[in-house]
């Protein structure tokens, strides 16, 4: 296998040499997560150190910004692959979070109905299964040659590709700091949607139940 092809980063040529490396091999690749059939794990032939400068050079730094919640620049640990759709590989994604912090995900193409995805609130492991809220509601047509960045726990699926054959990339970004901290303090669940709205439960409870401890003495010093 010649893995010095798959070096450039460039979608449509990542999908060219990969269509045609599984062709010529016809080699049975190892399942890319624990959902996906169809797919491979890109650090297997070769890719680890291009997909080590894009968590280096880029995501690292968006994710400094957007996501210091979850570990933002301290990333540092990656599993990468590429995942197909369409009526004879996967054909949808169930509801789930990925193991990782930050997540890209990259649509390769190619031509392609359906296939959507669709977020529901971002949660901690103790909440994975609550209920979504309106406002988490958010859904979002993957287009090829775009690219989207989000939380691992950011809850997720894809919806059913109805025709067509659609292929993406996936680099589950992970951070050992950030995991060992969340093992020790609550405040780094500070990501979860539903831990903050039972920390905003809990203020709104303690100042509603000092407002009347306060009335009750204004109506002593009255009286
Ligand atoms: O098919 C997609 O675009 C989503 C894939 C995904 O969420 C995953 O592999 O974790
Ligand atoms: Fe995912």
């Amino acid at each position: 296998m010649n893995c010095s092809k798959f070096g450039s980063f460039s979608p449509s040529h990542w999908v060219e040499n990969f269509e045609k490396w599984v062709h010529e091999t016809k080699f049975r690749i190892m399942r890319p997560n624990t959902m996906n059939k169809f797919g491979a794990v890109l650090d297997d032939f070769g890719m680890q150190g291009t997909l080590d400068k894009l968590m280096e050079d880029f995501i690292r730094h968006i994710s400094k910004i957007f996501f210091p919640d979850v570990g933002g620049y301290s990333l540092d640990s990656h599993h990468g692959f590429v995942v197909e759709y369409g009526m004879d590989r996967d054909v949808e994604l169930g509801f789930h979070v990925d193991d990782s912090e930050v997540t890209l995900n990259v649509c390769l193409g190619k031509q392609f109905t359906g296939g959507e995805l669709f977020f529901r609130g971002i949660r901690c492991e103790k909440h994975v299964n609550s209920e979504t809220y309106p406002e988490e509601i958010f859904d979002y047509p993957h287009a090829p040659g775009r690219a989207i960045i989000h939380r691992g726990r950011h809850r997720h699926g894809a919806r059913a590709t109805t025709s067509g054959h659609r292929i993406n990339l996936l680099l589950w970004c992970r951070s050992s700091v950030f995991r060992e901290l969340k093992k020790h303090k609550k405040e780094f669940l500070n990501f979860c949607g539903e831990c903050k709205r039972e920390k905003k439960g809990r203020l709104l409870h303690s100042v509603a139940a000092k407002k009347k401890e306060l009335l009750v003495v204004e109506g002593d010093i009255a009286s």
